[in-house]
């Protein structure tokens, strides 16, 4: 079987051949991912006894079921947004229809910095009472890749560094900013941060971004791959 059969005639690795869903079928999709957003902090923090885990348990396997009767391999896509960046709905940092996304909502604003607004509950907790490291460095990946996408050169992140200055609060909103700081040929640079009520930074962020050879058109000379 070929890679394009397996997927149900479609390729993966090109968006139009992505399954695309309308604003309908997306903001349903939104409802359903918020109200598992709500089980799963439910089920960190609930003291139920244990029949009636066990009876929730046996009652979310039957709903997983009800989904699973009609199933794509691959998340769907949505068109374009206000920014112009085509929506993939089901990111694990801004979109709206997969659970496990915070979800972080974002905004291009003037001057190339893209700002993202997000609050993170006791489910992303790392060290007691603060968020795990490793879910600002998700969230800061995916905003300055946005922000290479929308001011500089789409790519895939080929270095991120972070600089944890504070323990990020949970609870409270917190907003990300990324811009570009400069491009290079195939390579797009930037930096970010993430900022708790107040103003204070708590985590800054840098990366590279390098567009990979199998994106750019076909006859692009050697001078241009660069
Ligand atoms: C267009 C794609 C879709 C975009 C759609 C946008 C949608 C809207 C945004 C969504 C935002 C998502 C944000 C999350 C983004 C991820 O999560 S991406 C997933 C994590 N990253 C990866 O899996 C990348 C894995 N690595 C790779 O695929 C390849 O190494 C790369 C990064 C594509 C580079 O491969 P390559 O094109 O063969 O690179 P190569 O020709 O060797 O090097 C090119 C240049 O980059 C430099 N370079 C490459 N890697 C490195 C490195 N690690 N360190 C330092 N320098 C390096 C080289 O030295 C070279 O520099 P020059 O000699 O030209 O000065």
């Amino acid at each position: 079987m070929t890679e394009v059969e397996a997927a149900g005639g479609r390729t993966i690795g090109r968006l139009e051949d992505r399954r695309w869903i309308g604003e309908e079928r997306a903001a349903q999709l939104a409802e359903l991912a918020a109200r598992v957003r709500e089980l799963t902090e439910a089920v960190v923090l609930t003291e139920v006894d244990s029949a009636e885990i066990a009876a929730v348990a046996e009652q979310v396997a039957a709903l997983t079921a009800r989904l699973n009767a009609a199933r794509d391999q691959y998340p769907p896509m949505a068109a374009e947004g206000t920014n112009g960046m085509v929506r993939q709905l089901a990111s694990p940092v801004t979109g709206r229809i997969n659970p496990i996304a915070p979800p972080v909502t974002v905004t291009v604003c003037e001057g190339g910095v893209v700002r993202g607004e997000f609050t993170l509950n006791t489910v992303y907790e790392g060290p007691p009472g603060f968020v795990h490291g490793g879910v600002t460095a998700l969230v800061l990946d995916q905003m300055l890749g946005l922000a290479a996408a929308s001011g500089g050169v789409p790519g895939l992140t080929a270095t991120l560094d972070m600089c944890y200055r504070r323990p990020t609060p949970y609870g409270v909103p917190l907003t990300v900013e990324a811009r570009v700081t400069r491009t290079e040929g195939r390579k797009t640079f930037a930096e970010a941060h993430v900022l708790a009520p107040g103003g204070k930074v708590t985590v800054e962020a840098t990366a590279m971004f390098v567009r990979p050879l199998f994106q750019l058109p076909q006859g692009t000379g050697a001078s241009e791959r660069n």
